[in-house]
């Protein structure tokens, strides 16, 4: 991010946009528009974080386009960060965690997003795993859609939150690390659209995902008020915002770029 910007770009082929690229609903057009992406901001942007949903709905042809897509950009020296959110009882978890996190796999990737909900302890499998490979984990805590409260914001038995617990989870996870001088691998999904988080410590030690601007209506001048001090540990994620501006690889790199400054700006 330093030398590269602080943005992390989603590739996330909606049916909507293939269209809008005047590319078909099908394997050619898919194929098309990551390879579009990957071409046009791997060599530039920190982060690609390919959602594997528009991936999977094709199958296993869809399947083969992430695989190129990650190794691609990886090559290119972008990390790649795999939106796939998976979560299950640790034995199913250690096959995700094989899936994304084990360098033999054909989907391995710089970090995986992962959800919590299973229970903190039930991503072990994972978070041993990315520790052992030297990669990362991105665990939802505060989604940035406004449904995830009912559950985030639930208050247990202690009285805190659930959502202030996965952070508080991530922040022993990296105890290691912030000991050691540098920032965990452990990181945090924390929606840009959330408003003032003060009540939260975001200091986990590990990045701070941050998804929400531009489509979903969060924009970078946000990011101080919600992220507060954590706000230097933020990787900002912009999918639409960025794709909506193909098929023209320039104004998708001059897209990136405006995001990216427009984050420096605001976070300094
Ligand atoms: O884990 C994520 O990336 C994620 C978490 C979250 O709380 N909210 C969220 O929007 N995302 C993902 O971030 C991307 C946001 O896309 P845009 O709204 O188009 O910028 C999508 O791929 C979402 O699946």
């Amino acid at each position: 991010m330093d030398t590269r910007g602080p943005l992390c770009v989603g590739i996330d082929p909606h049916a909507s946009l293939l269209a809008d690229w005047g590319l078909g609903e099908d394997i050619a057009g898919l194929e098309r528009f990551t390879r579009t992406v990957v071409e046009a901001l791997a060599e530039r942007v920190a982060v690609l974080k390919p959602q594997s949903a528009f991936f999977e709905r094709f199958g296993s042809r869809g399947v083969a386009v992430l695989e190129r897509a990650v190794a691609d950009a990886r090559s290119a020296g972008a990390l790649v960060l795999m939106d796939a959110k998976r979560g299950d009882i640790g034995s199913t978890m250690a096959a995700y965690a094989a899936t994304y996190l084990d360098p033999a796999s054909p989907l391995f990737s710089d970090a995986v997003t992962v959800s919590p909900y299973l229970g903190f302890g039930s991503l072990r499998p994972a978070l041993d795993l990315a520790r052992r490979h030297g990669s990362g984990v991105f665990v939802l805590a505060l989604t940035s859609n406004p449904e995830g409260a009912e559950v985030q914001h639930a208050v247990r038995a202690d009285g805190s939150t659930v959502g202030a617990t996965m952070l508080e989870r991530l922040r022993e996870e990296n105890e290691p690390e912030v000991r050691a001088g540098t920032l965990g691998s452990f990181g945090a999904v924390v929606g840009a659209t959330l408003g003032d988080l003060s009540a939260y410590d975001l200091a986990i030690g590990g990045p701070l995902l941050a998804p929400g601007i531009g489509a979903q209506g969060a924009t970078p001048a946000d990011l101080p008020r919600v992220f507060g001090a954590a706000v230097r540990e933020v990787v900002p994620n912009v999918s639409r915002g960025v794709l909506r501006h193909g098929p023209d690889a320039a104004s998708l790199v001059a897209a990136a770029e405006r995001f990216a400054e427009e984050v420096r700006a605001a976070a300094g």
